[in-house]
């Protein structure tokens, strides 16, 4: 196999007691989708942003095209950030701003384009998921699921060439959901990204995903192809991607 584009070497992280990550090992390839899977709580979120560096490991490296960030010029460290774009939990759109300025934030903010083409670019992505006729409201006026959908149309607007998702479909209805994935499957077959995807979308998620990782208790447990993850004989990945509870066990998903 290629060199991973990212790879994270032995990365531990805590918060005072709380050890959230403990070693993990975990290799994510250009041109694939990864899904991050695991129980609530459990870290997904943390080792995302580790990704984009709005966390540092405790200890562990985490390297780009086989570079430690730290060891980047600051050039470097510009041109790596421009590569990413990241859609995160909480949509995180500005309230103040319609929903073409929101999407249009990030071309305006950080790459020289021309006004035409941002309005084509903003009105190409909104129409891919659905959006049009809402280009003037604002955040407050818009359903939970619209809301989703504008964050993802910012997110992909650059036409980045590595996006991470942080549960990009979760309330969603089944036919937006859908319409979601379909949207990262077609986008990554018309650009070839690489995207690195928190989700709880089981079995969702192995359809459209070539590389699926699970967190469990610190560490990577598995890491994989979808159609490895599914024929797995080990009982704690059995047991979550079926959603069963153990026999004789009680759920521990509750880590917060
Ligand atoms: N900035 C922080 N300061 C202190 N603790 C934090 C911080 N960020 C995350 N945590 C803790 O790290 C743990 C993992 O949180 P994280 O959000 O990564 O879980 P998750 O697997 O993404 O959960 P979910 O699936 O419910 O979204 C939790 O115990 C959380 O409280």
């Amino acid at each position: 196999m290629d060199e991973p584009l990212i790879q994270f070497n032995q990365v531990c992280k805590h918060f005072g007691d709380n050890v959230v990550l403990d070693g993990v090992d975990l290799s994510i390839f250009k041109g694939q989708v990864t899904a991050i899977i695991g129980k609530s709580g459990i870290g997904k979120s943390v080792l995302l942003k580790h990704i984009i560096g709005l966390l540092e490991p405790d200890a562990g490296e985490i390297l780009f095209e086989g570079r430690s960030r730290g060891a980047m010029t600051k050039a470097e460290r510009r041109s790596l950030k421009m590569k990413f774009s990241y859609m995160f939990q909480g949509t995180a759109l500005f309230d103040s701003m319609t929903v073409y300025d929101n999407v249009a934030l990030p071309l305006k903010e950080n790459r020289r384009v021309a006004f035409n083409e941002i309005k084509e670019r903003v009105r190409d992505k909104l129409a891919q998921l659905d959006l049009i006729g809402i280009e003037e409201k604002y955040p407050s006026q818009l359903s939970g699921g619209m809301k989703k959908r504008v964050a993802m149309a910012r997110a992909l607007v650059t036409e980045p060439q590595i996006v991470l998702f942080d549960e990009p479909t979760t309330g969603l209805d089944p036919i937006r959901k859908n319409a979601a994935h379909r949207m990262i499957s077609q986008y990554q077959q018309a650009f070839g990204f690489t995207g690195v995807m928190v989700s709880h979308e089981i079995p969702d998620v192995f359809h459209i995903s070539q590389r699926i990782a699970m967190l469990d208790r610190g560490r990577i447990l598995f890491q994989g192809s979808p159609e490895e993850i599914q024929s797995s004989d080990e009982p704690a990945i059995r047991h979550f991607i079926r959603g069963e509870v153990p026999e004789g066990e009680e759920y521990d998903g509750l880590h917060e």
